[in-house]
């Protein structure tokens, strides 16, 4: 569970990015992000992740109070939660299986699990035929299906996403959008941000609205509401 109480972002040139965010997103829910450049929706989600401390204000995950967090127990918080960028940021000179499987080398997973999971994965997002390429060898929706695997092969309980789909053509990113569904279905929770007006309207899932660093608007089975 996320929870944001009065939530403010100051950066260190001077700038609120958040001005007093609260929010409460339970186990398992599916949230979309959405609002104008510059809202504040990266700013958000790196809150969520620990990218960026909060300036102000309570923000807890899974239990952990992120702000106060001790520095040896971020490594722990950050396994819990799987992140997915809009540029893929895999490893260049790793193959897609490299990728995947180095994820649990830095946790210390032992050698058998790290090769039965990362299989696992790969045959989830449906790649397992190029576990042997390099990300250059790959399409961006393949890419992006390798990312994804790498973010959910330790198991988070939740998956940020930081516009997944904005590199991708409409088909594409209409695969990308199942395959998180379907990682939702398996009981995680998942918060993307997305600038994708035709799968937010389609998919009507929770929607959270951020203007000028503020929540404007937080619905269920909510719509885009902006001009694409
Ligand atoms: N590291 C930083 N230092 C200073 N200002 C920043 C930093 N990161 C973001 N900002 C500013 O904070 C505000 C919110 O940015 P943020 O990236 O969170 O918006 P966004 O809604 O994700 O935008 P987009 O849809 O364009 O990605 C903007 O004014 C931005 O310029």
């Amino acid at each position: 569970m996320i929870e944001m109480h009065d939530v403010w972002k100051t950066y260190p040139d001077g700038t609120t990015a958040l001005r007093g965010v609260s929010v409460v997103i339970d186990r398992n829910d599916f949230v979309y992000v959405v609002g104008p450049s510059g809202a504040g929706k990266s700013t958000f989600m790196k809150l969520i992740y620990r990218e960026e401390v909060p300036t102000k204000g309570q923000l807890s995950v899974n239990g952990f109070n992120i702000g106060k967090l001790r520095q040896r127990k971020i490594p722990y918080v950050r396994r819990n939660i799987g992140v997915v960028f809009q540029d893929y940021r895999l490893l260049p000179k790793l193959t897609a299986y490299e990728n995947i499987a180095f994820a649990m080398e830095v946790i210390e997973a032992s050698k058998r699990s790290i090769r039965r999971r990362t299989m696992e994965v790969l045959e989830l997002v449906g790649l397992k035929h190029k576990a042997s390429s390099f990300p250059s060898q790959l399409s961006g929706g393949e890419q992006q299906r390798i990312a994804i695997a790498r973010a959910i092969v330790n198991n988070p309980s939740v998956i940020v996403a930081d516009e997944p789909t904005g590199n991708l053509d409409p088909e594409t990113s209409w695969g990308i959008m199942k395959l998180m569904e379907e990682i939702h279905y398996r009981g995680t929770t998942i918060v993307m941000a997305t600038h994708n007006k035709e799968i937010v309207n389609s998919m009507r899932k929770r929607v959270i609205a951020i203007e000028n660093g503020t929540i404007v608007r937080d619905e269920q089975r909510g719509e885009y509401g902006y001009e694409a």
